[in-house]
């Protein structure tokens, strides 16, 4: 009998449960914490491009105040238009306003002379203007004035007068935006500036709220649009979705204990109730042998473990892991089961022959447990008392408790065997208290056994116990040497012996051709209980 550990019931859907539950406080946290770094990076990043917008702004607010107050200039005068006065005006206005790359006078749709080129021999038509504004001003935007003109021009023109400014002074809108960048502390920006367009006249390039914003002059005059060339992340809507996926999925993980990566412990867990309630789990037999003839008295059922998974597992580590899952009681069952009806025809062949199974305490192990495996081994034919229940003492589990098991095997009229005795918590009281028919002294004693030392003294000692227990069977597990054999016969008592040196543990169908060969050891079991 091991120690019963608590069940620990954490399927999936439990987990999930658990984590809506107990952690979708955290996770609305999260999400809002996500939600508050993405609002104050776009507000920070919003303040920058304002304050970048701020300044084109003013830059073209300049050029716009320039170019109006030039025109504005030229209007006012009385000299006649492409006169000398008025060459002379045109001159001083060039040398005032330094965006005005050169100015001139028209007549209806018709250039007549410039402050540069002077008198044209032929009156240059100007094409109709791009846009009006209300104020009589109206703009022509990059017009070549001649095939020959190097870099087309920006015409303002107003009331006779016409302004000639640079390419992009005023609109930059007909430019594709990724040819359109200035060059902003070390940061590539788009920077829109439309002059005298108004943005409900549309031309405006459309503008992503994410990445960058327009700003407009109070008269509608002047926009500015300012753009990140290369967004960030957290800029674009995509970019937002991923971030929000990566921070829910990091909440989750990190606040539910990371159980969406399996651990080790898990997937083994896993497969091991799967190899259970699939019946993976082999039972092989390891003969006991009674010593003074060599002949088989019974078997202890061992479980095996070969899974497609994990390879071969030993029982040292599936049975502790089977207990703290939760699953022993169905392995015990299903132990219980396959044992019971691959031994069978053996335990009615031969009455004396019994049949060993490890059990580990737990409120599963009630009187109708017992009685259901009364049942059942009544029905193959076999008797109770050919049935050997082994529960160990290695914990300090309740007294209480164990007796309880203790007689529900015994009523029963199965027998009882302690199991790795010396091992554990108590002591030479259950002896008495819980009508054991058998005791196994673990191997670590055999094999300590003629060492000077605490154990082997310990060995020698228990093995004398054994002579005041008549009526108790002693089995000697871990039997591995002929000196062994030679030490413990040489003591004189008819010990029974569970070990290597007699055989290995092997599978149902071998153990019938070894006990065939070996023999039976008649009259080896004591009380005979009649259970049916
Ligand atoms: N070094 C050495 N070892 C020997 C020798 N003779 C036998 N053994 C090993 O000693 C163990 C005896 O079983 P146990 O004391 O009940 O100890 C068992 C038992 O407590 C537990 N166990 C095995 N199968 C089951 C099962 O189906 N149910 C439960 N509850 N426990 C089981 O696992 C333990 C270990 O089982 P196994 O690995 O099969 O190890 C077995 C057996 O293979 C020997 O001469 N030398």
């Amino acid at each position: 009998m091991r120690v019963f550990n608590r069940p620990v019931a954490w399927g999936g859907e439990a987990w999930l449960w658990h984590c809506l539950r107990v952690r979708g406080r955290w996770l609305a946290a999260c999400l809002l914490l996500l939600l508050l770094l993405q609002l104050g990076m776009t507000w920070w990043h919003r303040q920058r491009l304002d304050l970048e917008a701020g300044q084109v702004m003013a830059e073209g607010l300049a050029v716009a105040q320039q170019l109006g107050a030039s025109l504005e200039r030229l209007a006012q005068s009385e000299a006649p238009p492409c006169s000398m006065e008025d060459y002379a005006l045109m001159a001083q206005i060039l040398r005032d306003y330094q965006y005005t790359a050169d100015i001139g006078r028209t007549v209806g749709d018709r250039l007549l002379c410039t402050a540069l080129r002077g008198q044209l021999a032929v009156p240059i038509a100007l094409p109709a203007p791009d846009f009006r504004l209300a104020n009589g001003f109206s703009f022509l935007t990059a017009h070549r004035l001649a095939p020959r003109d190097p870099i087309p021009l920006d015409l303002t023109l107003y009331r006779g007068g016409v302004a000639f400014t640079p390419p992009l002074s005023f609109d930059s809108s007909y430019l594709a935006p990724e040819h359109s960048f200035y060059l902003l502390d070390g940061q590539l920006r788009y920077l829109f500036r439309i002059l005298g367009k108004a943005p409900a006249e549309g031309g405006a390039p459309a503008v992503n709220w994410f990445t960058g914003l327009r700003r407009c002059s109070a008269d509608g005059i002047l926009c500015v649009v300012a753009q990140d060339r290369q967004p960030w992340l957290y800029q674009q809507p995509y970019g937002v979705a991923v971030l929000g996926l990566v921070v829910l999925g990091l909440g989750w993980g990190c606040l539910c204990g990371l159980p969406v990566i399996p651990s080790q412990r898990r997937l083994r867990v896993q497969a091991l109730r799967r190899a259970i309630f699939q019946q993976q789990i082999q039972v092989w037999y390891q003969p006991q042998i009674q010593m003074a003839t060599g002949k088989v008295t019974g078997f202890e059922a061992l479980s095996r473990w070969q899974s497609d998974s994990l390879g071969n597992v030993p029982p040292s580590e599936f049975i502790p892991l089977a207990e703290q899952a939760g699953l022993i009681h169905p392995l015990t069952l299903h132990v219980l089961k396959q044992a019971v009806d691959q031994c069978a025809v053996l335990l009615r062949r031969h009455r004396s022959l019994t049949l060993s199974i490890n059990l580990v305490l737990g409120p599963a192990l009630t009187a109708e447990f017992f009685d259901k495996v009364r049942k059942r081994v009544l029905s193959r034919g076999g008797r109770c008392e050919q049935l050997v229940f082994e529960i160990t003492e290695t914990s300090a589990v309740g007294f209480a408790n164990i007796q309880v098991v203790c007689d529900a095997i015994k009523r029963s009229g199965f027998r009882l065997s302690l199991d790795d005795f010396g091992t554990g918590f108590s002591n030479l009281s259950w002896l008495s208290h819980l009508h054991a028919d058998e005791i196994k002294i673990d191997k670590m004693f055999i094999q300590a056994l003629g060492e000077e030392g605490v154990a082997g003294r310990t060995a020698d000692m228990l093995l004398s116990l054994t002579a005041s227990l008549p009526s108790v069977a002693i089995v000697l597990e871990g039997v591995e040497t002929q000196a062994q054999v030679e030490r413990l016969t040489a003591r004189g008592r008819h010990w029974i012996a569970q070990g290597w040196y007699y055989a290995k543990a092997m599978r149902s169908a071998e153990l019938a051709g070894y006990i065939a060969q070996h023999g039976v050891a008649e009259g080896v079991t004591r009380a005979s209980v009649v259970c049916g």
